[in-house]
């Protein structure tokens, strides 16, 4: 029998989308915003010399097709990305009306969104009063802080203090339909910032927010906060069954790998590891090891999004790709006859753009394991409708299968 692997690269856009102009990071439309063309010109250029040097070295990917796929996504040419494809290589297209993880990752899984999202305004403050007063309730304390759009690593230098001060929880948003609570793991309680976060998570998924957030750090006034990986997202339920529900209710094993367990609350996931992105590859190389016949492994490497598309982080974000390009090299040989790995990514964030947030993009459509040549343009829910087929589990909703 056959298993797929399917791996979201978190961010790793390749440009042209059609509807980047309806996209803004502030007042600027995302049209343009090319993640991984633009890292390409900035390391040819010398631009990304932080920790890495030269030309974007992603031999791996590249044969597998990604400077075509960066071609037919946006028409130009990466510099240092121009193989000649030995595998099944194309360029997906979102529809959903959001730029952020749970769209891209629904839409992926079979399930474009079928609503609008809420976003907070970029006011202070930017939540509503009852919002506020909710999470006062939940947390016991007097007041929040934040109430406002922010970075969460800028947040902690400007507020962390008065955190340790007040007890009062961080409260901040984004671009994103997000409501995100950072509080300190010790002082404050990670426990208690899950449970402020789990009470809060109803009222905020009945407004259409995406996903309440916990945010936990340590650190001190004096040596300054750091963010633990021991954050927790609390996300809207997907409105429909999805790729894992599909594989699931056909008798298969369904193995999420980082933060896809939280992405999908769980539904139609048998078993979640979770670590940083150098664990999670350990965790996928075990499962291209371990995983039965006939089984799902859905994984998401958040690194690229988080550490160096938010930061704007060009040599980073270039250093991270080489690291994963090395990595997929040597988990291609570990590869079974009849298995399909499939790696894709849920949007853009262009660490030269402007801003800080998502940008809107296509993305890259890499398969080993089903030969050669050209898949094209697809939609984002055609790579459900693709695993699904390879699996041989029938698939649901508008996707249809480009193998
Ligand atoms: O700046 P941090 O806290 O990393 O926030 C980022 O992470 C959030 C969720 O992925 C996004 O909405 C973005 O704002
Ligand atoms: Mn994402
Ligand atoms: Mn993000």
């Amino acid at each position: 029998m056959t298993r797929a692997f399917l791996v979201v690269m978190d961010s790793v856009g390749c440009g042209g989308a059609p509807d980047a102009a309806e996209f803004f990071n502030g007042a600027t439309p995302d049209t343009g915003a090319n993640t991984l063309l633009h890292i390409a010109q900035a390391c040819a250029e010398g631009r990304a010399e932080e920790g890495r040097s030269g030309p974007l070295k992603m031999p791996v990917l590249d044969a597998l097709g990604l400077g075509e796929a960066v071609r037919l996504a946006s028409g130009e040419r990466a510099p240092g990305l121009d193989a000649a494809p030995t595998g099944r290589f194309g360029a997906a297209t979102e529809v959903s009306p959001g730029k952020d993880t749970p769209s891209g990752h629904w839409e992926l899984a079979g399930v474009p969104v079928p609503w609008d999202w809420h976003y907070f305004p970029n006011t202070h403050p930017a939540f509503p009063e009852e919002v506020t007063r909710a999470a006062c309730e939940a947390a016991g304390t007097e007041g929040i802080l934040g109430n406002c759009h922010a970075s969460g690593t800028r947040i902690l230098a400007d507020l962390g203090a008065e955190h340790m001060r007040t007890g009062w929880p961080i409260c901040y948003t984004s671009a994103d339909s997000v409501f995100q609570i950072a509080a300190h793991e010790e002082t404050f309680g990670e426990a208690r910032l899950q449970d402020l976060c789990k009470t809060l998570a109803p009222m905020l998924h009945q407004m259409k927010v995406g996903r309440v957030i916990s945010r936990p750090f340590v650190g001190s006034a004096e040596e300054g906060f750091t963010r633990t990986t021991n954050r927790h997202d609390y996300a809207i339920a997907p409105p429909e069954p999805t790729l894992c529900d599909w594989v699931q209710g056909a008798g298969r094993r369904v193995q999420a790998v980082g933060k896809i367990g939280d992405i999908f609350s769980m539904q139609g996931i048998d078993e979640v590891r979770k670590g940083r992105d150098a664990v999670l590859m350990d965790h996928l190389f075990d499962f291209v090891d371990e995983a039965p016949d006939g089984s799902l492994t859905f994984a998401n490497f958040v690194e690229f999004d988080s550490l160096y598309g938010h930061r704007r982080d060009v040599s980073g974000y270039a250093a991270a790709l080489e690291w994963f390009d090395a990595c997929i090299g040597r988990l291609l040989p570990k590869l079974r006859e009849g298995d399909l790995l499939l790696l894709t990514a849920d949007h853009g964030n262009d660490p030269t753009w402007t801003g800080t947030d998502h940008t809107r993009e296509r993305v890259p459509v890499l398969c080993a394991g089903v030969g050669a040549g050209s898949i094209g343009q697809v939609a984002f829910a055609d790579v459900a409708a693709s695993v699904a087929a390879h699996l041989g589990v029938p698939s649901r909703g508008p996707g249809r299968s480009f193998l």
